[in-house]
């Protein structure tokens, strides 16, 4: 099968579609520089993406891999999770193979980010799949004569079958900032963890891959770059807070984020800065 790649729409939205040779598929939006949907080759979709999310090319999309920068969640004085998830990325190339597809997203500054955040930058988003494997990879280029710092994530909203089923491997002997308990630094001391409440966690320095099993399915989960995971789900108490998610929505997802939301990443003027988010449907 040969590979294609496509723009078109979804839910009246411009989109590409990605499908590797060997059957892999995504789709990725132009707003927001934001996969919405993935499923490895053979596999089903990996990603929740809200049927109650809005698509009207200004509200950032409730679900896929929004991307959160130059701030994450409410770290400083930007709206939450920054500027670039509501924002218009260009399309800068895409190719495919036998056993691949990508396409790199482009976001430079503009007025709007000026206004809010006043640093030249330049972001390139490669979305790549192929096999089992989706690679989601963001690099941050300061284009500007000053250093400037930043928080970012890949904020991977994973799609489950029931969340309280779901064990979450890897995360054992890490110390979180518990955003769910005034912000207390825990140590996760746990065999997996385990969704039966609000959970909202940021756990520091993440070296090791993780492994979501969710049944008979396992998803390994590896952030390059990104020294932090955020691991959230609102659970039924705050689902209701989130217009554009189900009141049950909680049960189909568990984000598993790739950070930098510890400490601020430093960019000294005509430095780039890569970091990376790997999925493996195993
Ligand atoms: O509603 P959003 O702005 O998309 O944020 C959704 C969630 O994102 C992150 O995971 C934060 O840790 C949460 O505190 C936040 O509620």
């Amino acid at each position: 099968m040969p590979f294609q790649i496509q723009q078109t729409e979804f839910r009246g939205q411009p989109v590409v579609t990605l499908l590797s040779g060997d059957g892999a598929r995504a789709v990725v939006s132009p707003f927001g520089g934001q996969v919405l949907s993935w499923a490895p080759a053979n596999g089903l979709e990996q990603l929740f993406l809200s049927d109650a999310a809005v698509f009207d090319g200004k509200t950032p999309i409730r679900g896929g891999i929004p991307v959160c920068f130059p701030q994450f969640s409410k770290l400083g004085k930007l709206p939450q999770h920054g500027f670039a998830q509501d924002a218009v990325w260009e399309v800068a190339d895409s190719r495919g193979g036998d056993d691949f597809a990508l396409v790199t997203l482009r976001l430079t500054d503009d007025e709007r980010s000026f206004a809010l955040w006043p640093s030249s930058f330049e972001l390139e988003l490669t979305v790549a799949i192929g096999g089992e494997r989706l690679d989601v990879e963001l690099e941050v280029a300061n284009t500007g004569h000053a250093p400037f710092a930043f928080t970012a994530a890949l904020h991977t909203y994973v799609l489950v079958s029931e969340v309280e089923n779901v064990r979450l491997e890897g995360l054992n002997g890490h110390d979180y900032r518990d955003a769910a308990d005034n912000d207390t630094i825990k140590r996760d001391t746990g065999d997996v963890v385990v969704v039966d409440d609000e959970l909202n966690r940021v756990y520091h320095d993440v070296e090791r891959a993780l492994l979501l099993r969710d049944g008979s399915r396992s998803l390994g989960i590896h952030g390059e770059g990104f020294p932090d995971v955020v691991v959230w789900n609102p659970w039924e108490t705050r689902c209701r807070d989130f217009p554009d998610l189900a009141p049950d929505a909680f049960r189909r997802m568990l984000c598993v984020e790739a950070a930098a939301a510890h400490g601020k990443i430093l960019l000294d003027a005509d430095d780039t800065w890569c970091g990376r988010q790997t999925l493996v449907k195993l």
